[in-house]
């Protein structure tokens, strides 16, 4: 069974209620596919096995011998990304595109492209079962192919170590990545904050799951932080026909079980909010 927990806005407990989860059971498969911002394998210090490389696109990079700093070149580029600097031509990093044209119009061939490989995909094990996690580098793109990988890599583990239930920690937002995050699988968890931004977001959210016709559940985490927004939230999903699986109180815990290194569950076993969430994971998995 594989469940994504999914937020549409960044910051709204996403990551605090996927290890929740990831720490119910002891043998489970946590995919952290939020890899522009991973930060799981922070909480649960993983013991890495693999590690793989990421390609993605490529990137121009000048050839100094070569290179006569005439800068024929700079005009060409549609993205800005080469410019004289102090009377030499040079290439950004982050805002080349590698769409390889200046390597083409340069007389003297001294511009090369090379691909893109500092991204990475990491699978081994941690303390209630396997751990896959992806980090996009800096400046780099297709974090939806990353997302992908990971994935992949997360159902191996499922097979080879026979682990039943799968906690995806997906990414915020609505694009590519969130896409990658969710297809196929059994449950979308959408965690939601009584805020303004958390009411529009998860509007939004909700037309894509709906979309892609996928069991969604919604958790109003923090819920008694605006109750009137909590009641919009109640309404729309009521209207969506989407269940509230859990509406979780602000409680400062869930930032001190962080700070130790552990998820609520591990923390406080017996609070209301970690009971909330054995609860719910009861509900989904065994349909209670
Ligand atoms: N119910 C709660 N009460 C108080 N603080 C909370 C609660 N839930 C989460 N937090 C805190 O809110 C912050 C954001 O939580 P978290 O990192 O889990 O969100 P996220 O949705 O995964 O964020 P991101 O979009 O950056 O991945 C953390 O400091 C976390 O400890
Ligand atoms: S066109 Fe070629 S030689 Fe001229 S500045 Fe650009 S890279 Fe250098
Ligand atoms: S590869 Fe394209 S985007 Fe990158 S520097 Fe050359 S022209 Fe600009």
């Amino acid at each position: 069974m594989e469940i994504a927990v999914i937020s549409g806005k960044g910051g709204t407990g996403k990551s605090s209620i996927s290890a929740a989860f990831a720490t119910l059971e002891n043998h489970v498969v946590l995919a952290d596919c939020d890899v522009d911002a991973a930060n799981l394998y922070i909480l649960f210090n993983p013991v890495v096995e693999k590690e793989k490389a990421f390609v993605t696109g490529q990137k121009a990079v000048i050839d100094e011998r070569k290179c006569t700093n005439c800068g024929y070149c700079i005009d060409f580029c549609r993205f800005d990304a080469i410019s004289y600097e102090n009377d030499k031509v040079i290439i950004s990093d982050t805002l080349c595109d590698g769409c390889v044209l200046c390597s083409r119009i340069c007389p003297y061939d001294a511009i090369n492209n090379i691909y893109e490989d500092k991204s990475r995909m990491y699978a081994g094990s941690f303390r209630n079962g396997r751990m896959v996690y992806g980090r996009l580098a800096p400046g780099e793109e297709n974090s939806g192919k990353l997302v992908n990988m990971v994935r992949q890599e997360a159902k191996r583990e499922a097979e080879n170590n026979q682990l039943a239930v799968t906690i995806i920690d997906g990414p915020p937002g609505i694009g590519c990545p969130v896409i990658s995050a969710i297809t196929g699988v059994d449950h979308v968890i959408i965690v939601t904050e009584p805020s303004v931004s958390g009411l529009h977001d998860l509007k939004r959210t909700i037309e894509i799951t709906s979309k892609f016709n996928l069991k969604s559940w919604v958790i109003i985490n923090k819920s008694d932080i605006n109750s009137n927004i909590s009641e919009l939230i109640k309404t729309y999903c009521k209207n969506t026909r989407i269940d509230i699986l859990a509406e979780l109180p602000f409680d400062s815990q869930m930032v001190e079980a962080m700070v130790q290194c552990k998820s609520i569950i591990e923390w406080l076993p017996d609070s209301t909010i970690s009971q909330k969430l054995i609860h719910a994971f009861n509900r989904i998995t065994n349909g209670s």
